[in-house]
């Protein structure tokens, strides 16, 4: 199971989630990535957390004043990158042309999608992954596996049919451990998850809950 930590812009200290992450990380067989704001990405790397932007535009070097450069964000640290996130949601072609970006500056691509018929659409797009995330439910207390367990398993139908070698994520008011179980019986091999570390009073505990029954 993978957990990307998406830290949004929430007013949370990225270096104290990134270094509990980096921890438990270490002592559990659980992948976690932390994806602050761009302007984090240099510091929060240095922890030696993995490192996600939450997003990257389409273009490259250029007359592009205010881009998220791919090539920028892998040189700060970087090594994979969040694009079409529900929160910065882009044109179909912006999409390709974001993951085209970061695959060219050597970022590993997940694609956000609202539902079963957009993750069909984006993981022909070939990225590594992509995540369903229902934004109704977005920063909530219930999760997606327990509300819409259906919403999961269509989307792992949706990415199988398009691109077998494509990995599903989910998220959406995922707090706990037994979330993420359920989210995994549902065949997610990720998490995206926000509020339940990044608003967090102990995100070092939040952190251990959440890969406890893994
Ligand atoms: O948008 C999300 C992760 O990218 C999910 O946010 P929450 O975990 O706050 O519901």
């Amino acid at each position: 199971m993978f957990i990307v930590v998406n830290l949004k812009a929430y007013p949370c200290d990225p270096i104290e989630v990134a270094t509990a992450a980096r921890d438990v990380a270490d002592t559990s067989d659980v992948r976690i990535a932390v994806s602050p704001q761009a302007a984090d990405i240099a510091r929060v790397s240095e922890t030696g957390v993995e490192t996600w932007a939450q997003h990257v535009d389409p273009n490259g070097y250029g007359s592009h004043t205010g881009s998220t450069l791919a090539e920028s964000v892998a040189e700060a640290g970087a090594v994979g990158t969040l694009v079409n996130h529900s929160e910065k949601r882009l044109k179909l072609a912006d999409i390709d042309g974001a993951v085209r970006a970061a695959e060219r500056a050597g970022l590993e691509t997940c694609v956000c999608a609202n539902n079963p018929a957009q993750i069909g659409a984006v993981a022909a797009l070939g990225p590594d992954s992509v995540a369903v995330e229902p934004p109704e439910l977005i920063g909530g207390d219930v999760s997606v596996a327990t509300a819409d367990p259906g919403i999961v398993e269509d989307a792992v139908a949706a990415a199988a049919n398009v691109d077998e070698s494509v990995d599903v994520y989910c998220g959406a008011g995922i707090s706990s451990g037994e979330d993420v179980a359920t989210a995994g019986d549902l065949g997610a091999t990720g998490i995206l998850l926000a509020s339940g570390v990044a608003k967090a009073d102990d995100p070092r505990a939040a952190l251990e809950n959440l890969v406890a029954p893994l």
